[in-house]
């Protein structure tokens, strides 16, 4: 083990309640809005190859152009309370809404720079409505926050001279006070969501950001900070020079999905996810693979069977709209989150072996198991291993708890549940109950000998 100051300050999941909360979450939303929602990933005609949100580091744009976009700012269909319902009914129970991306624009008025909302056209605050129409609507919010800062003239990719590290002195100070700033005027945020801290400028500053972090959580007790804050003093970014988490959740999972367990290590986890393969603010061409409510709802069940969340991103428009797919989208994944979202909500992975059908969940606390069905087997039989000495009992469609289904145990702690389900168009769930005493149960038919 190597001795560090500025590694990891604690070691497996945390046992509290906001972060036990957090951990149950299953389905969330992700907010991506700010000036680069208003070209949309179009300029004079041309469209940008890259990522929506990034158009301001295309050469095609002057970036004084760009900035200037600040006094287009005027979203006349922002409706908080309308995304906010959206996420509703889409069964997300938390939100990560950006307050600031990389471009620097603050969609707060900050009192620490010109480059906010206040001196748009818009004028008003876009965050406190939208933490205030969240918060009525049950979902907790956590605010998301660049720390690379294009626009702020003391941001630098590395520290090479004298002047540069005066300069991202006076950054650090002026990133502090932001993040104080939005920790007071938004009490309730239950986490920051931090990005843009790869640049070896700010990977440098492991001290600074370590105080920083301890700071921010006295001044917020229970705040979740994930790993993608800060590196430890050697560098090391999400895992820190013994191979220990720094934060509280792992935040590597974007645009991607752990395959198995093991590659989640013990830790806590979400996954932020594009609907199209990489586009997180609004882009007017919704093009190449955009995924379906079906596959967005497996990976949902995905990340809550391998111990995670899943986050799904929004771009709303420039004007303030989410565009109308992607209120298809949380309409369909809201519809079968309506029946099936027992599975999902406060669950945890399963200890159980991984199925041809689909995904097993877990309710924490209790020994109710879900089996979420995305590839039904033509036999009607739906495998099960469970471990030694464990019994399986009330096998039953979780749509239609009256159905018993039939239980045949094949061989030693391996069974068939049999479901014939032919009209399924969409994934279902079947649910079971396990306990720790095989003998008590003996429900099941014994193989036919
Ligand atoms: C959550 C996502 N993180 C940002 C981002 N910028 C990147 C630059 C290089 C590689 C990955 C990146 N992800 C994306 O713009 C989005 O905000």
């Amino acid at each position: 083990k190597i001795n560090l100051v500025h590694g990891a300050h604690r070691d497996g999941k945390r046992p509290d309640e906001a972060m036990k909360k957090w951990r149950g979450y299953g389905l969330g939303q992700f907010i991506h809005w700010g000036l680069y929602a208003i070209p949309g990933g179009e300029w004079n005609g041309k469209t940008y190859n890259g990522a929506a949100e990034w158009i301001r580091s295309w050469d095609g744009i002057p970036k004084s152009t760009y900035d200037s976009l600040i006094y287009k700012f005027n979203p006349v269909n922002f409706d908080a309370k309308a995304w906010a319902a959206t996420a509703k009914q889409m069964g997300a129970k938390y939100v990560t809404i950006t307050t600031k991306h990389h471009d620097g624009f603050c969609l707060w008025p900050s009192k620490y720079t010109d480059y906010t909302v206040a001196n748009s056209p818009w004028k008003k605050d876009i965050i406190k409505p939208l933490v205030d129409a969240y918060d009525a609507a049950g979902i907790d919010v956590i605010l998301y926050f660049s720390v690379m800062d294009w626009n702020h003239p003391g941001w630098r990719y590395d520290i090479k001279t004298e002047a540069d590290s005066i300069a991202f002195e006076g950054f650090k100070q002026f990133t502090r006070n932001q993040l104080i700033e939005l920790l007071t005027l938004y009490p309730t945020a239950k986490g920051l969501w931090f990005d843009g801290t790869w640049d070896k400028s700010w990977v440098k500053q492991a001290a600074f950001a370590d105080e920083l972090e301890q700071e921010l959580r006295k001044l917020r007790p229970g705040i979740i900070i994930g790993s993608r804050f800060r590196a430890d003093e050697y560098g090391k970014r999400h895992f820190d020079s013994n191979g220990v988490l720094i934060g509280d959740y792992e935040q590597g999972w974007e645009r991607k999905l752990p395959e198995k367990i093991a590659d989640v290590h013990g830790n806590d986890w979400d996954c932020v996810m594009t609907v199209p393969e990489n586009q997180w603010g609004y882009n007017k061409a919704w093009k190449g693979h955009i995924k379906t409510a079906f596959e967005l709802i497996e990976m949902t069940a995905k990340s809550v069977s391998l111990g995670g969340n899943f986050v799904m991103n929004f771009g709303p428009q420039g004007d303030g709209a989410i565009r109308k797919e992607e209120l298809q989208l949380a309409k369909e994944i809201g519809d079968w989150m309506k029946v099936n979202s027992e599975a999902i909500y406060n669950c945890e992975y399963a200890v159980l072996d991984k199925q041809d059908w689909g995904y097993f969940t877990k309710k924490t606390g209790s020994n109710k198991i879900y089996m979420l069905v995305f590839n039904t087997p033509i036999n009607g039989k739906y495998r099960v291993k469970l471990p030694a000495k464990m019994g399986i009992s009330m096998a039953a469609p979780l749509s239609n708890p009256g159905v018993k289904l039939k239980i045949e145990e094949i061989k030693a702690n391996e069974y068939f549940i049999e479901f014939n389900n032919p009209s399924a168009k969409q994934p279902f769930v079947i649910t079971f109950e396990t306990d720790t005493d095989k003998k008590s149960n003996q429900n099941y038919e014994k193989a036919k000998t």
